[in-house]
């Protein structure tokens, strides 16, 4: 047919007529590819969830507002629905703020994926918070596993509660000690919830007066800081190449490198300590493990290393015959913390070549070090920030703050020790800590993840690749979940006198990258806030103002800085 059409044109059409027969194919062909390109845009906009326009480009970009964009979420979800769309630069963006939907979306294994930003990028997809696919399956299971041998449960004598209780008394320590002075809870809060995350990791914490606390917890600031100042970049990747951001992405990186520095040193120290223990310890391999981190070692090195040995495991051929199996700190089965766990697993894949690698061939170090990294910045800010958000509820709420310490009087006896043994006997004092968690919504926002696949939900399509941001804070004050938002009632989480979830609850996060730390967080919360309760009665300093609800919103929802003068309930 085609070669049938060519020799036509090619005997009765002029050269010149074909010129004129080829352009005007190219300009049918053309306005069909058009047509048939914004038959595919509109039907792509027919079928998403409402939502505002943007301009080319841009999306939405130049209407968000430039702190939090949570209030301005919320604002759109009242306008277009709980599940709504906009563009933010390039990136398609769905807020949900239907729990149904949530929950029937993150449960799904394709909605596992995180967004692939440029800031996100710096990570390098190690870690747990934005790793993806088969790393983060199998990082996840290992670590939910290790989390409960490490005894992080919410029952009663688990081994990890005695890490928590030691941190509680220390806390109560400093306080007798400050003598009527006003405390910042979040400043003397600090080191114990830090401490509690790095006893759970290498076995550690600081003691009062560490400098290196004091620059690693500026480091953290720091970077959070530098975050929230080029959080548009996250959309917009030519914005990050202006000239002063592509300084606060410097110092981004040098900011992470520094904090991963500080996990590395205690890698470095415990494997130090760990390999002393075999005859032959090999500096030049244990050196290539630390500089490889840093992308420091010369790639011609390399090749000399591997015909040595590469990783650190293969010195297990190293041991000494006359090494007695509880010596050997690789198969000494006590296990101490995730690192001891983490070395422990490198073994144990060295000895069975066939076993899936819970490291899918990424570096082992870099993984390890950024799983160490998150556990902190997921784990640390959240934990502290919402005990301190619980003190400011018992401010505000004299009658609920009277009802928890006369519950606590009953149960444990005031000025005594309050353990997860009384957890269960004492509902209201959780019930607290769960209203106080959904009346200020320590992480407003959850945190985002991305279908891999198109979706279909409530009628509307969400293409994959959407980047999709649980509006939890608009679920909290939803009248339609919980009446009379604005009001402290912790009795909604109670019924028949016992505790009361409901499942359109979500603090956490849902589905399955929901929160890790759940157990540990919720340990946490119940042992400082009960025990602070059980011991002091708290006010803010003569004159001072009582503190606002609205505090300032960044990946958590952080209340201003206060002060509390403690005096001792009993004497
Ligand atoms: C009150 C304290 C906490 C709150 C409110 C909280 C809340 C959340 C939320 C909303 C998410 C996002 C879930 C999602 O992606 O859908 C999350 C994820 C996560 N949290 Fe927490 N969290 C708290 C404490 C902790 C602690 C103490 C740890 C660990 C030591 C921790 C570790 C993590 C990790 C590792 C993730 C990412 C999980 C993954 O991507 O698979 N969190 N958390």
């Amino acid at each position: 047919m085609f070669l049938v059409t060519f020799k036509f044109l090619w005997e009765y059409v002029s050269v010149s007529s074909l010129t004129e027969i080829l352009s005007l194919t190219s300009i049918i062909l053309a306005s069909l590819l058009f047509i048939h390109y914004l038959y595919l845009e509109i039907k792509l906009l027919w079928n998403l969830p409402p939502g505002p326009w943007g301009v080319p480009l841009l999306g939405c970009l130049p209407w968000m507002s430039h702190g939090s964009p949570n209030s301005w979420f919320n604002s759109l979800a009242e306008r277009y629905g709980n599940i709504f769309s906009l563009k933010l630069g390039t990136n398609l963006i769905i807020c949900v703020s239907s729990p149904k939907a949530l929950r029937e979306l993150f449960n799904r294994l394709d909605s596992t994926a995180r967004p692939h930003t440029p800031l996100n990028g710096l990570l390098g997809g190690f870690g747990i918070v934005l790793s993806e696919g088969e790393l983060w399956k199998r990082q996840r299971q290992f670590l939910t596993e290790k989390f409960r041998l490490l005894g992080v449960k919410l029952w009663k004598n688990q081994p990890f509660e005695k890490y928590i209780i030691t941190e509680v008394q220390e806390l109560l320590k400093k306080i007798d000690n400050s003598k009527d002075i006003p405390l910042d809870p979040m400043v003397v809060l600090g080191r114990h919830v830090h401490n509690v995350i790095c006893e759970l990791m290498m076995s550690f914490r600081f003691e009062e007066g560490d400098p290196n606390f004091a620059l690693f917890n500026e480091r953290i600031s720091r970077g959070m800081e530098l975050y929230g100042s080029v959080h548009v970049g996250e959309h917009l990747a030519c914005y990050l190449k202006l000239p002063g951001k592509m300084a606060v992405i410097k110092e981004i990186k040098k900011n992470l490198t520094d904090i991963s520095k500080f996990h590395e040193d205690h890698l470095r120290a415990r494997l130090e300590k760990q390999l002393k223990s075999y005859r032959y310890f090999d500096e030049d391999i244990f050196n290539f493990y630390i500089k490889q981190l840093h992308d420091e070692y010369p790639a011609e090195e390399l090749p000399n290393l591997l015909a040595k040995k590469t990783d650190i495991c293969t010195l297990e051929d190293n041991i000494a015959d006359d090494l007695q199996p509880e010596q050997n700190p690789f198969t000494n089965d006590k296990v101490k913390d995730l690192l001891h766990c983490f070395l422990e697993q490198i073994q144990n894949e060295k000895k069975d070549n066939d076993a899936p690698s819970i490291f899918v061939n990424k570096n082992k170090v870099k993984q390890v070090v950024q799983v160490m990294n998150d556990l902190f910045s997921a784990g640390m800010e959240t934990s502290r920030t919402s005990i301190v958000w619980i003190l400011i509820m018992m401010l505000r709420e004299p009658k609920v703050a009277e009802k928890v310490r006369s519950d606590l009087a009953e149960v444990v006896g005031t000025g005594e020790l309050v353990t997860l043994e009384h957890r269960l006997d004492l509902p209201y004092v959780e019930a607290v800590i769960y209203e106080t968690l959904r009346r200020v919504s320590v992480v407003p926002l959850g945190t985002t993840h991305v279908n891999l696949n198109d979706w279909k939900i409530q009628g509307f399509t969400i293409p994959s690749g959407s980047s999709i941001i649980p509006l939890l804070n608009k679920i909290n004050m939803d009248p339609n979940y919980f009446p009379d938002p604005e009001k402290f009632l912790p009795e909604r989480f109670l019924l028949d006198g016992k505790l009361f979830v409901p499942d359109y609850f979500m603090p956490f996060g849902v589905g399955r990258r929901v929160c890790l730390g759940e157990q540990l967080a919720r340990m946490e919360l119940f042992l400082f806030f009960a025990n602070l309760m059980n011991y002091y009665e708290f006010a803010l300093p003569e004159g001072e103002s009582m503190p606002s609800l609205e505090g300032s919103f960044g990946t958590t929802h952080a209340a201003h800085p206060y002060t509390l003068v403690f005096r001792k309930l009993v004497a």
